[in-house]
C-alpha cells in the first residue's frame, strides 16, 4: 500500500489545531526544553513565571507572563516546577478550575512522601483534571534529541479525556505514551526513574559471588597446590587459565539457574494440584529475572569464547609445545596418535561451538525489536526448548572436555574435584528432572493443570467444575 507522506508520521496534528496554545509554568531546565520541542512540532507556547521580565534564555516564539496570566491562556498546563515549590498554586484555584494540569515531576528518593506529587497537586487543586506524564524523559534528552534511551512517556490520570490530549502531545513530540491508568499509577511512575536496574540486582550479585568462589577454588588447585607440592611458580596462570574456567563455569551455571526455576514451578504445580495458587516471592522474583541472569550468562560465555581464541598464542602454550616438540625428538620417541583424544576433544569443540551458537540467538531473540516481531508461542520455542538444548549442548561440551579424566581420582587435589565437575552439578539435576517431567504420563498431568484443571476442585450441579475457593494468599509454606 502506497504511503501518503502524512502516514509517515504516526500522528501529526491537523492545521487548526497546529497553533494549540500549551502553558508551561516555570522556564528552567525542562520547562525550556520541553517548550523548545513543542515550538517544533508547531505549538505555541506562553510561560508562566515569577519573573516574566527577568526570565532568559527562553526559546524564540515562546511569550512569557505571570502564572496568573499565562494560565488564562491556554486549557493545558504543564507544571515545570519541583515540588517543594507548588505551593503558589493554591492561589490560582479559581482560573485553574477545569483545566488540565500535567504534573511531571520527580522526586530525589523512592517513596519520598506519602503520596505521589500528582496526586498532591490533585489535592492543592481539586478543581483541575492532574495527569502525570513526562516525567521519565530528562530535559537534556529533549533538547538533545539523543532521545535513543527512553521514549517511552508513562501517562496516567483520573480524567480519560485530559489524559487522551496529553497523550496526543507525547505522541507529537514523537514519544510514545504508555496509559497507566488512574492517578494512583503516579507514585510507581515517580519510583521508575529512581531505580537502578531492580531486575539486574540478583543476577550481578549472583554473577559476582561465582565468580570470587570459582576463582579462589581454581587458585587453591592451580596455584598454591603446585607451590606447595613442588615450589612451582603458577601465578601466571591466573591472567588466562583460571578465567578461562571461571567464566566458562560461570556461564554454564548460570544458564541452568535460568531453568531451575521453571522446574520448580512445574513441580509446585503437580505438587499442589492446580496452577491457581501463587509461587512463593522468592521464585516469583528469579523467574521475573531470568531474561537478565541469561543476559549475564551469554556474557560470561562470549567471554570464554574470546579467551579460548587466543589459547594458540600464549607463550606458556606455544612454549610447552616446543619444549613437548624437544623431547620428544631427544628421546626419538614419537607419541602414538590417539583417535580416541581426537574425537574427544574435536566434539566437545564442536559441542561448545554449537552450544554458542544457540546461545547467541537466545540473545538476539531477547531483543524487544526482535521479540516484538515473534509471537508468545514463537518465543517460548526459541527460550525454553531451544534454551534446553543449548542447556544440553554447554553441559555436553563440558563433560566431554573432561574426557578421561571426568570423575577420576587423579584430578582430586586436596580431595577437590576439578572446577568443572562441580559446575556441571546444577545444569545435571535440572535436566534430569526437565526430563523426568517431558515424561508423557507427567507432561500430560501438568499440560491439564496448566490448562486449568485442579486436583481438588469441587464438582458443581451442572457437572462443570468451579475453582477451589483457595483466595489468593501467599503460599508461606515454602
Ligand atoms: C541469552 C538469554 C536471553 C533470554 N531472554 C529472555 C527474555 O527476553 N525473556 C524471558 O522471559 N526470558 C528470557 N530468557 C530466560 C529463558 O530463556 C526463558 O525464561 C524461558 O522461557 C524459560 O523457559 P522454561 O521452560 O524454563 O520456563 P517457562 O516456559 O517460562 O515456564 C515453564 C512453565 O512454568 C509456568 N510458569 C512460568 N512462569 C510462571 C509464572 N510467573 N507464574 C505461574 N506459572 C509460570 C508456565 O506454566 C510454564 O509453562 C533468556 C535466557 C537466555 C539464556
Ligand atoms: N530537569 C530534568 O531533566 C527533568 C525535570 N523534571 C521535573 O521537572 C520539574 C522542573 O525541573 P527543572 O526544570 O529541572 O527545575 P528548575 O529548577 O530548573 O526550574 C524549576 C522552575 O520552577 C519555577 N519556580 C516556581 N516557583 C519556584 C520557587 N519557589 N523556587 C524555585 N523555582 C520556582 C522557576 O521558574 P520561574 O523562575 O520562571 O518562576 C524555576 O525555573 C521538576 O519537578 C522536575 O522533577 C522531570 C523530568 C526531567
Ligand atoms: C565457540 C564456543 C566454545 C569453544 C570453542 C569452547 C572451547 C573450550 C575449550 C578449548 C575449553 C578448554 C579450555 C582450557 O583447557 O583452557 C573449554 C572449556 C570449558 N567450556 Fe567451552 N567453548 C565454547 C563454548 C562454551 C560455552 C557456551 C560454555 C557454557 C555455557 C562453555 C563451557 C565450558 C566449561 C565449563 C569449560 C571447562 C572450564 C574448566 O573448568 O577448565 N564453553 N571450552
Ligand atoms: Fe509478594
Amino acid at each position: 500500500m502506497e504511503k501518503t507522506s502524512t502516514d509517515a508520521f504516526p500522528f501529526t496534528m491537523n492545521s487548526s489545531e497546529k497553533q494549540e496554545t500549551v502553558c508551561i509554568f516555570g522556564t528552567g531546565d525542562f520547562g525550556r526544553s520541553l517548550a523548545l520541542k513543542m515550538l517544533q512540532c508547531g505549538y505555541s507556547i506562553v510561560f508562566g513565571s515569577r519573573n516574566p521580565q527577568k526570565s532568559s534564555l527562553l526559546p524564540n516564539g515562546a511569550e512569557v507572563l505571570s502564572y496568573s496570566e499565562a494560565a488564562r491562556k491556554s486549557d493545558i498546563i504543564i507544571i515545570a516546577v519541583h515540588r517543594e515549590h507548588y505551593g503558589f498554586l493554591t492561589e490560582l484555584t479559581e482560573v485553574l478550575k477545569g483545566k488540565t494540569l500535567v504534573d511531571i515531576s520527580n522526586n530525589l528518593k523512592i517513596n519520598q512522601y506519602p503520596e505521589s506529587n500528582a496526586e498532591y497537586l490533585a489535592q492543592l487543586v481539586p478543581g483541575a483534571h492532574v495527569v502525570k506524564a513526562f516525567n521519565t524523559i530528562s530535559a537534556w534528552a529533549l533538547q538533545s534529541g539523543a532521545l535513543d534511551a527512553n521514549r517511552q512517556v508513562f501517562v496516567c490520570g483520573n480524567d480519560s479525556k485530559a489524559k487522551q490530549r496529553v497523550m496526543d502531545i507525547v505522541r507529537t513530540l514523537g514519544l510514545t505514551p504508555l496509559d497507566q491508568g488512574s492517578l494512583m499509577a503516579a507514585k510507581e511512575i515517580e519510583n521508575y526513574p529512581l531505580q537502578l536496574f531492580p531486575m539486574w540486582k540478583f543476577p550481578f550479585y549472583l554473577s559476582a559471588f561465582l565468580c570470587v568462589f570459582f576463582f579462589f577454588y581454581c587458585v587453591i588447585r592451580d596455584v598454591i597446590y603446585p607451590y606447595v607440592n613442588g615450589g612451582k611458580d603458577s601465578t601466571f596462570r591466573m591472567a588466562i587459565s583460571i578465567p578461562n574456567r571461571v567464566f566458562p563455569i560461570a556461564a554454564l551455571t548460570l544458564l541452568a539457574l535460568v531453568y531451575l526455576p521453571g522446574v520448580i514451578a512445574a513441580i509446585l504445580q503437580l505438587y499442589r494440584g492446580t496452577k491457581y495458587r501463587r509461587f512463593p516471592d522468592w521464585l516469583d522474583h528469579w523467574m521475573l529475572c531470568r531474561k537478565q541472569l541469561g543476559l549475564v550468562a551469554l556474557g560470561f560465555a562470549s567471554l570464554h569464547v574470546l579467551y579460548t581464541l587466543v589459547i594458540p598464542i600464549r607463550y606458556y602454550v606455544r612454549w610447552t609445545m616446543k619444549n613437548r616438540t624437544i623431547t620428544q625428538a631427544t628421546a626419538k620417541r614419537e607419541d602414538p596418535f590417539s583417535t580416541s583424544t581426537a574425537w574427544l576433544s574435536d566434539s566437545y569443540v564442536a559441542l561448545g561451538i554449537l552450544g554458542f551458537f544457540l546461545f547467541v540467538l537466545l540473545g538476539i531473540t531477547s531483543l524487544p525489536s526482535v521479540s516484538n516481531t515473534v509471537n508468545w508461542r514463537e518465543f517460548r520455542f526459541v527460550q525454553s526448548k531451544l534454551g534446553y538444548l543449548t542447556l544440553i549442548l554447554c553441559t555436553a561440551h563440558t563433560m566431554v572436555y573432561g574426557g578421561k579424566r571426568f570423575l577420576s581420582p587423579s584430578s582430586l587435589i586436596w580431595y577437590l574435584p576439578s572446577a568443572y565437575v562441580i559446575a556441571l552439578i546444577i545444569p545435571c539435576i535440572v535436566l534430569v528432572i526437565k526430563f523426568v517431567l517431558v515424561l508423557p504420563c507427567i507432561d500430560k498431568t501438568l499440560t491439564r493443570i496448566r490448562q486449568g484443571w485442579e486436583r481438588n476442585a469441587k464438582p458443581t450441579l451442572n457437572g462443570e467444575r468451579y475453582l477451589k475457593q483457595s483466595s489468593v494468599h501467599l503460599d508461606s509454606e515454602l
